[in-house]
């Protein structure tokens, strides 16, 4: 069929695709991990994103579908880690009927930006955009509740001849902390840190901070009823769930103060949080005094614009020009990090079994499925794929997902939830065939940090635990104590590390495994 195909090719093309594979087929199986995880972090940059959800001609733009005609009424405010970045696009693309702005951002986000030369991702000198800094090492501060507040003067001003512009990303709730009034703003952090510091999920964090706040929970929208509300997202919780992204400012949502009450008393905190959070959540009905006329619906329009699901469709295609076959597990990978490891341990043993794999690898998926959040289906559909791959002998396959496991630290160590899983992996994967006949897995977050290191994540395969053992290094120990960003930075001189430097995005983190094609068994009958 090859033949045939080549016979109507035009040379040049055949000759530039069988270069491409012998490029590629020099690339080793690390290099090309870490060029399809780069590939993801590029598809959800925050001026790319919004350049491709916004299409203008001449003063009438569409987004998510939705025509809106702009006559010198626009207005923008923002909170999140990627809204700076988001919000320089939107003043190339619309400044002409950009009227008044203001966005939360991280302390220090514009000195770093200059700094590593991303100056696209900054606004004009003479911008209408107010920008704000606050919320150092993600935690609500007086500088982002200042930027809360004229967020919230802003959007109370707007009538129903204006259109406001709401830029949502990862990180948004702590950068606008508006406090349901007795709650003072060091109640609220007192309260989230006590939760986050419990285990709590962002699920059940958002729940809270949503309930104890003015602006999140849908309180934005309210307060800039009636004016037209557009959010862009760039969504950093599985799911993409858009009452609980930065605790969903836009989402007009039934607070049930039952179900806050039973997250606070799932974490044993329901004695210690202070008399004016019980008497908040105590008070029956609507947070706000008049229930606005019309429906949410009528004047909100919430557009997700950048996901995991998105950078994980940019990978897969890149995945495909560096000569693997790519299929996505999940884009909800959570749950202890000891199992997620173990996981992919077993699915690179049923790719890469040279006979058909023992039953037991199959069953023991099935049965981890529901602890790391992968659904059955899900894992049969990629099982299905990866034994096309061993079984027909066609060719390599690079297996992709998304999500955010979690660490019960217990040591104190220093690491982050995506180098210790890279480390846990490469346990399960010792006794395997080595790169480039063995598998290679790769863990980044795509904010490119991973806690409180100066790495997103790591690169590891079966050879590693031996490459340990060479340099004296007890990885067992490291892990015990969580302290996976010490180990790699001490194997191979921090060769292993995956240090992308500021992402300026953040849709939760990735995991790469690459499959090699399996040897061609020739069949000796
Ligand atoms: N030494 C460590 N080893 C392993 N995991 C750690 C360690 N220290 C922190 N972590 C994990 O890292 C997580 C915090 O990761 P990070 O600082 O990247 O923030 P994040 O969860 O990605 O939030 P955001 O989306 O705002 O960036 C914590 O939930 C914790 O479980
Ligand atoms: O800010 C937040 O609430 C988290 O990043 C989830 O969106």
């Amino acid at each position: 069929m090859a033949r045939v195909l080549s016979f109507f090719r035009p040379k040049p093309l055949l000759a530039l695709v069988e270069k491409r594979k012998s490029l590629f087929s020099k690339m080793s199986l690390d290099s090309r991990a870490r060029e399809v995880f780069a590939t993801a972090v590029r598809a959800v940059q925050p001026d790319t994103v919004v350049r491709q959800s916004i299409q203008r001609k001449e003063d009438v733009i569409t987004i998510d579908g939705h025509k809106l005609r702009l006559k010198n009424n626009l207005h923008l405010v923002g909170f999140g880690k990627a809204v700076l970045g988001m919000a320089a696009e939107v003043e190339r693309i619309l400044s002409d009927h950009l009227v008044s702005g203001v966005i939360s951002v991280p302390q220090g986000i514009q000195e770093i930006l200059r700094q590593h030369g991303k100056n696209h991702l900054l606004l004009k000198e003479n911008s209408c955009i107010e920008v704000i800094e606050g919320a150092k090492h993600n935690l609500p501060d007086g500088d982002a509740q200042k930027a809360a507040e004229k967020i919230m003067l802003l959007a109370s001003g707007l009538t129903k001849e204006d259109l406001l512009l709401v830029l949502i990303s990862g990180g948004g709730s702590a950068l606008l902390p508006s406090p349901v009034p007795p709650i003072s703003l060091q109640e609220k952090l007192d309260v989230t840190r006590k939760l986050a510091g419990a285990g709590a999920t962002i699920q059940e964090l958002n729940t809270v901070r949503r309930a104890l706040s003015l602006l999140k929970g849908g309180g934005l929208a309210h307060f800039a009823h009636p004016a037209q509300v557009v959010a862009l997202i760039l969504s950093d919780v599985i799911g993409d769930p858009l009452d609980l992204i930065a605790s969903g400012p836009t989402v007009q949502t039934e607070i049930w103060h039952e179900e806050v009450l039973s997250v606070l008393e799932r974490y044993h905190l329901l004695d210690s949080v202070p008399v004016s959070v019980m008497e908040v959540l105590g008070k029956p009905g609507s947070r706000w005094q008049n229930k606005q006329e019309g429906t949410q619906e009528e004047h909100v329009i919430n557009a997700v614009i950048g996901s995991n699901s998105i950078a994980l469709k940019s990978a897969g295609r890149r995945a495909r020009e560096l000569g693997f076959r790519p299929v996505v597990l999940s884009l909800g990978v959570s749950g202890d990090v000891k199992l997620v490891s173990r996981l992919y341990g077993l699915l690179a043993r049923f790719a890469c079994s040279q006979e058909e794999p023992p039953p037991e690898i199959a069953e023991e998926l099935l049965r981890l499925g529901p602890d790391v959040g992968v659904e059955s289906w899900d894992l049969c559909r990629t099982m299905q794929v990866l034994d096309q791959g061993r079984s027909e002998g066609w060719g390599a396959t690079c297996l992709l997902a998304g999500g955010e496991p979690t660490v019960e630290l217990k040591g104190k160590g220093r690491g982050g939830r995506n180098q210790e899983l890279a480390l846990r992996v490469a346990v399960e994967l010792q006794g395997m065939a080595q790169p480039p006949k063995g598998p290679v897995f790769l863990s980044g977050g795509t904010d490119g940090q991973d806690g409180p290191t100066d790495a997103a994540g790591a690169v590891t395969d079966s050879s590693l635990c031996e490459e340990a053992r060479k340099q004296e290094l007890d990885v067992n120990k490291f892990l015990d104590n969580n302290d996976s960003f010490t180990f790699f930075s001490k194997l191979s001189s921090g060769q292993r590390l995956l240090v992308p430097g500021l992402t300026c995005t953040n849709v939760m983190d990735v995991h790469v495994l690459l499959i090699p094609s399996p040897p061609i068994n020739i069949a000796t009958n």
